[in-house]
């Protein structure tokens, strides 16, 4: 049984590419196929074409455009996914949401780490490891910025009660789903069903458990990415993107710690809330919405009795985690 089903690709929505006048410069691939990008290493892109792996490289024309896992990409060269086989990919599609990592000391530009994502799925674990609040704020950031719908995914269930955690997501209205060992996972599959979701999460708090019990066999399918590749599980950094086996993709994300949230303006993530950004309309000009912010809208409305205090506090908490190095 082939682990990413054709069907997966076609079911896709995947947006009609224009189709740009051909000059003499740039050559029109015609013959070019289309394929998604489910891992990259090290200048290799691992791509799903027509339901089988190809592994390929950047051809020049595309200079120093990044690709990225989740890309929906043009092939052409030999796409058959023979072993030893190479394609180049000549264009990427459009892409409808981006997501970022941050800069950090290694490498000092913030980054796309996955294109086309619908989800981003925030997991946390009730205890061992204990939950990190700021965390889960900054990753809630990026998902709103990023267009992506947050999920909460709590694990650990069986180790500690998750109403504490939840309530402090409930006032901003995060949908969440609470796991725990021996689960079997009917909502967070129902949550995933044909969509594309970027899981994040940090060590311990059971990511690979749930990728295991979603994608049975995953380990396998790594093992096959790898054999193409030629790379071994050392490449504990690469995103990996999977099919679920009822429709729908995950993406992996080890190694992501923090998200690039400098560039994240106010007015961007108040937009994730319209009832609260129906309420900025007296705030002045360049307005922060944020605590303390001289004569904000926001607290007109609290003091009008127009909107929830917690809701506020906790829209602007969000905002302030921007600021925060902690993750
Ligand atoms: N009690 C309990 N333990 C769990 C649960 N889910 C996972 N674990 C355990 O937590 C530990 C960490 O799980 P992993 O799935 O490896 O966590 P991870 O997030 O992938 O961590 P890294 O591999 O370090 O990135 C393992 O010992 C799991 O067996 C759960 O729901 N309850
Ligand atoms: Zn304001």
């Amino acid at each position: 049984m082939p682990r990413y089903d054709e069907n997966d690709i076609e079911s896709y929505d995947r947006p009609r590419r224009r189709t740009r006048p051909r000059t003499k410069d740039r050559p029109a691939y015609d013959d070019a196929v289309a394929g998604r990008v489910v891992t990259v290493d090290r200048g290799r892109y691992t791509t799903l074409v027509d339901g089988h792996l190809v592994t390929a490289m950047k051809s020049r024309p595309l200079g120093r455009k990044g690709v990225v896992v989740g890309d929906e990409v043009r092939l052409v060269g030999d796409v058959t996914g023979d072993d030893g086989s190479l394609a180049r990919i000549v264009s990427v599609d459009e892409r409808r949401t981006v997501l970022r990592r941050t800069a950090d000391d290694d490498d000092p530009v913030e980054r796309v780490i996955v294109a086309n994502a619908e989800q981003l799925v925030i997991v946390a674990a009730l205890a061992d490891p204990e939950p990190r609040p700021r965390l889960i704020d900054r990753a809630l950031v990026a998902a709103y910025d990023a267009g992506l719908t947050p999920l909460l995914c709590v694990t650990k269930a069986d180790l500690a009660d998750p109403e504490t955690l939840l309530s402090v997501y409930r006032p901003l209205g995060v949908p969440y789903v609470v796991t725990q060992r021996g689960d079997d996972l009917t909502e967070v599959r129902e949550r995933l069903h044909d969509r594309v979701s970027v899981l994040v999460g940090h060590s311990g708090v059971g990511k690979s458990t749930l990728v295991n019990a979603l994608v049975p066999g995953s380990d396998r399918a790594i093992g096959h990415v790898n054999a193409v590749t030629g790379r071994g599980r050392q490449t504990s950094t690469s995103v990996l993107m999977l099919a679920l086996p009822d429709g729908g993709w995950i993406v992996d994300t080890p190694g992501i710690r923090s998200f690039g949230l400098a560039h994240v303006e106010p007015a961007t993530l108040i937009h994730a809330f319209p009832d609260l950004a129906e309420l900025t309309g007296p705030c002045p000009r360049g307005c922060t919405h944020g605590e303390g912010a001289p004569e904000c809208g926001l607290d007109e409305a609290v003091a009008e009795g127009r909107t929830e205090a917690a809701r506020v506090d906790s829209f602007r908490r969000l905002l302030a985690s921007r600021e925060s190095s902690d993750y």
